[in-house]
């Protein structure tokens, strides 16, 4: 974290702009992931390049594969432009040592490889990473023969010692907290021996579209999942063992980062074009499309993507924003401008997220003079006449950009460390001044 606080651009007219949006976060890792167990070498093309996506590449090189980093890869297929390279290990290897930061796919999507690693991987990562759910991880290897060093702490730092196969087999999941667990767990399951079946005990798992991008990744890669979706079981998925293999893969741009600069367009009454939309996708962005309609903007998708028209009236919501969590910080800024209250609900995990978003949002809108109350799983927001003040970012890159759009309208909003933006937009700062003119 850095003490430097960030002025927020104030918008002096209506936006008008359309943006390229980098790769998703989590494509992204999912890919890197599948590439790395594959019988093949693979490419990642236009990949995320930020902490997240670097922490991943890290701890797979860390492990003995080679992850390569190209600008130029149009010999290997399509795409061009961009690209990873990713060849397989032999065998994946510890000794090795790997840093999570505060990157949940990292902290979810390795300890399995580890596993299946011959010798100890150690994991750490940032002061977060200690207190961010892992049972899910550590007590399903365990059912599934691993062996884990946690110091009895049921998270971070830990030691997998991996011994190159792991038996796999039925396993019991409590996913409440965390989809996560339940797609860490389908990554790797092709290699476990027995494959897994995976039944989550938990209430109601959060952010399923992240899980059916999880299926969806797992079969392009040659992987046999049952799913709960294709008229499976509720809450239990299924992979059975077999080979991967490498492919060469497009990422899609993170809706989810598309988030701030729609949202510049409901509020400034504008209008944003995402660049290559997709117009199929697990993304649990793709929701923004019905979210900020119902807010009182418009879409509709061009040759070049899709593009969002706002009037600068905003409307409150009544939303269960429980499968799209990571929406929810840059929605709550939205509705803290709007004409209306809202209340967001169905989100209580993300007090487990970056750090706890439903306290860090009520608190930092109303230290601008804003009416949010937390509930038990979500916010209520009242818009009230905001000011100015310094608006702090817990090492949250999503209560950055989320303080990015108040300063939109509230003059003097000064957002505390932006750079922690890199996370997943490394870019976050320079793309805002061009989408406001002020480049
Ligand atoms: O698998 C993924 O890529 C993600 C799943 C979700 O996690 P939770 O289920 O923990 O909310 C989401 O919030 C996170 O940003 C990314
Ligand atoms: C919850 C998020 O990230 P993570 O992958 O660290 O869980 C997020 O990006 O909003």
């Amino acid at each position: 974290m850095t003490d430097s606080l960030w002025p927020a651009p104030v918008a002096t007219a209506a936006v008008d702009a359309t943006v390229t949006i980098p790769g998703s976060k989590s494509a992204t890792n999912r890919a890197l992931v599948l590439a790395a167990l594959a019988d093949g070498p693979g490419w990642v093309r236009r990949p995320l390049r930020s902490r997240d996506s670097q922490l991943m590449a890290d701890g797979l090189r860390a492990l003995g594969v080679t992850v390569e980093e190209t600008v130029n890869a149009a010999s290997g297929g399509t795409g061009g432009g961009e690209a990873w390279r990713v060849i397989p290990a032999e065998r994946l290897l510890g000794p090795a040592r790997v840093d999570v930061g505060n990157a949940g796919t990292v902290m979810r999507f390795l300890p399995p490889l580890a596993a299946l690693a011959d010798g100890p991987v150690h994991f750490d990562g940032d002061p977060r990473s200690h207190e961010r759910p892992q049972h899910g991880v550590i007590d399903a290897l365990r059912v599934l023969g691993a062996r884990i060093d946690d110091g009895g702490r049921g998270g971070f730092p830990l030691t997998v010692h991996g011994t190159g196969a792991l038996d796999g087999g039925p396993v019991e999941v409590d996913a409440s907290s965390s989809s996560q667990f339940i797609s860490a767990l389908l990554l790797s399951a092709a290699r476990f021996q027995h494959g897994v079946e995976i039944r989550n005990t938990g209430g109601s798992v959060p952010s399923l579209p992240h899980i059916r991008m999880t299926v969806d990744m797992v079969r392009k890669a040659g992987g046999q999942v049952d799913a709960p979706e294709d008229g499976g079981e509720k809450d239990v998925w299924r992979v059975t063992p077999g080979a991967l293999i490498g492919r060469d893969l497009v990422v899609e741009p993170d809706l989810s980062n598309a988030a701030p600069f729609f949202a510049a367009a409901l509020a400034t009454g504008g209008r944003v074009t995402v660049r290559d939309w997709p117009r199929h996708t697990y993304q649990p962005g793709d929701q923004l499309r019905e979210i900020f309609t119902a807010m009182g903007g418009s879409c509709e998708f061009t040759d070049e993507g899709l593009e969002f028209t706002g009037t600068g009236k905003i409307s409150g919501i009544e939303a269960d924003l429980h499968d799209v969590g990571e929406l929810t910080p840059v929605i709550a800024a939205v509705a803290a401008l709007a004409g209306s209250e809202s209340h967001l609900y169905g989100i209580a995990h993300l007090r487990l997220h970056e750090t706890d978003r439903l306290a860090a949002l009520a608190r930092e809108i109303n230290a601008l003079g804003g009416d949010v109350t937390e509930t038990e799983d979500g916010l209520r927001i009242r818009p009230r006449p905001l000011h100015g003040g310094v608006f702090h970012t817990y090492e949250d890159h999503r209560l950055a950009t989320a303080a990015a759009v108040l300063g939109l309208l509230v003059d003097g909003v000064l957002v505390e460390d932006v750079a922690t933006t890199a996370k997943t937009l490394p870019d976050f700062p320079r793309m805002w001044a061009d989408l406001l003119g002020q480049g």
